[in-house]
């Protein structure tokens, strides 16, 4: 680090500037005149160089056996756990969340190294019979190469680990590109890689706004790209991978459903929307931002959703007490602010908040009322559009059936839950509903590392984070005959002839 508010890239075990020389800001979103310090604003030629450091790192680390690879990945997660209040404490300064969520973050980081430990035994090819006698057939998994890893910034730590660990225990290199809004939490998760062993060049940092990534994407060392964030930006990257013949990982948007049947227990649906909606200032890919609910228990569940909304107090996340942060930067106020409009244009009703938190120490931040659309039907924007902030738009339906309709009649597809104490139903849900991700009787948030993460229609491209199927992602399958007939192979082709 240059000094405490100036920080760098890492580029083949270096912490270095931008070659430019430089740089921009990153802010604490509840209180912005908080300077969380000023980073490098990387181009091509940082790219150029944060490449090559990969390039060549991956001719000594494709030969680590995978087990050694799982070693440094378990002091990764040992350093991770040691420092976790730390990293905790800086990243809500920058992004917002409160400190049990980055603490979580955190976590889930740790969970995401331990697993990737164990896999470093666990790298499994299949042995297949021969058609042939005296011939072994078998495939083995091979790392691809150079993998850009870019990000959002609404978990900071978790989501780049999801990628990271994987590909280089895998034995891929990568170059890794945090979000422009959270750059300090991602040059502490390399601090912590470079601090745990893992050798210069295998993971590399280079900070940017957009231009950054584009430069990642475009560079023809790079074999494959898994990319966190909007659909917009994920689709237009896509083409461009796709004209290079690249590997492509997307996890994008969505516009995830809680339905809510009259036999359910409402205390349990109450909680589950609470921390699904407003949790993390509803600034999550799995937020609930729609509640579809049968017409029996919509009056009561929506009463009780606003009483327990109105107790949540919203802060500065590293302060006692608070429950729910700002919202990222201006652009995101402004953005869920527009949404207002559009819903009373639409005819939905505002039933709760509908405006930005003021007052009471919230005035240098980013913050918005805990918000609640009723009378919303699904042609609506606010019931197709992701905002991407604490709102949550409640629409009535009468049966079961109509109520999986509704869930599905979106163009994202990433998570959903269903409170119902009725098995059938629940069945029923798992196998109709088009998203990646179900969970029965609990909100749609609380991804699990060891579990597959991903979703279907606008939100992704058929890769899974998390689970063993992202090690799919990160290796090409070798297949390998070996053939020990010594030249008898011909002679035994004959006699099928024959
Ligand atoms: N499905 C999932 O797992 C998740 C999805 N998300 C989604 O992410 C979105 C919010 O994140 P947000 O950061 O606003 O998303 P963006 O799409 O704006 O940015 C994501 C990343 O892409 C980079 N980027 C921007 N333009 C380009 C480009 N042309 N080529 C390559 N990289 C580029 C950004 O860099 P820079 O910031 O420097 O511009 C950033 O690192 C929401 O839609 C949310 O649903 C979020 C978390 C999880
Ligand atoms: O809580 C979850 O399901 C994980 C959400 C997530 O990773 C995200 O929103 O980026």
């Amino acid at each position: 680090m240059a000094d405490d508010t100036t920080f760098q890239n890492y580029i083949g075990g270096q912490w270095v500037d931008a070659q430019s020389g430089e740089t921009f800001e990153s802010r604490n979103p509840a209180r912005t005149s908080d300077l969380v310090g000023h980073f490098p604003l990387s181009g091509g030629a940082d790219v150029e160089a944060a490449v090559a450091a990969a390039k060549a790192a991956f001719e000594t680390w494709r030969l680590v056996p995978a087990p050694k690879r799982g070693e440094i990945l378990k002091r990764v997660g040992d350093l991770l756990t040691e420092r976790k209040n730390e990293i905790a404490f800086e990243m809500t300064r920058e992004m917002g969340k409160p400190h049990f969520e980055t603490k979580g973050d955190v976590q889930e980081a740790i969970d995401t190294a331990y697993y990737a430990m164990t896999m470093g035994r666990q790298l499994f090819g299949h042995t297949v019979p021969s058609e042939m006698n005296n011939k072994f057939n078998m495939t083995v998994r091979r790392p691809i190469g150079v993998c850009g890893l870019i990000t959002a910034w609404n978990f900071p730590v978790a989501v780049p680990t999801w990628k990271m660990f994987p590909a280089i225990l895998s034995g891929n290199t990568v170059v890794f590109k945090p979000s422009e809004d959270a750059p300090h939490s991602g040059m502490l998760l390399v601090k912590v890689m470079e601090d745990a062993g893992v050798p210069p060049g295998v993971v590399n940092l280079v900070q940017g706004a957009g231009a950054t990534g584009q430069a990642i994407v475009e560079h023809d060392d790079v074999a494959a790209i898994s990319f966190t964030g909007s659909s917009e930006t994920g689709a237009a990257l896509a083409q461009q991978a796709a004209a290079d013949h690249k590997r492509v990982s997307l996890e994008m948007g969505g516009k995830n459903p809680a339905i809510v049947m009259e036999d359910a227990d409402l205390d349990l649906a109450m909680e589950g929307l609470i921390w699904g909606a407003y949790g993390t200032t509803g600034q999550r890919c799995t937020a609930t931002s729609r509640l579809i609910v049968h017409e029996d228990v919509h009056d009561e569940l929506v009463e009780r959703v606003i009483a327990k909304a109105k107790e949540l107090r919203l802060g500065y996340g590293n302060d006692a007490g608070v429950d729910v942060g700002p919202l990222i930067n201006q652009k995101a106020l402004d953005k869920v602010a527009g949404y207002m409009d559009v819903a009373r244009e639409d005819g939905a009703s505002i039933a709760l908040g509908g405006a930005a938190a003021t007052g009471d120490g919230l005035d240098d931040g980013f913050f918005f009322q805990p918000t609640l659309f009723t009378n919303v039907t699904r042609d609506m924007r606010v019931a197709r559009e992701e905002i991407f902030g604490p709102v949550l738009s409640v629409i009535k339906v009468s049966s079961f059936d109509e109520a999986i309709d509704v869930a599905n009649d979106v163009k994202y597809g990433l998570s959903s839950a269903v409170y119902t104490r009725d098995i059938a139903r629940a069945f029923q849900a798992l196998r109709d509903i088009d998203a990646g991700i179900t969970y029965i009787n609990g909100p749609t948030i609380g991804a699990e590392a060891h579990m597959s993460f991903g979703g279907v229609k606008a939100t992704g491209n058929g890769h899974r984070e998390g689970g063993w199927e992202v090690y799919d992602f990160y290796t090409e399958t070798k297949t390998c005959y070996i053939d020990f007939s010594g030249g008898l192979q011909r002679a035994q082709i004959d006699n099928y002839d024959d």
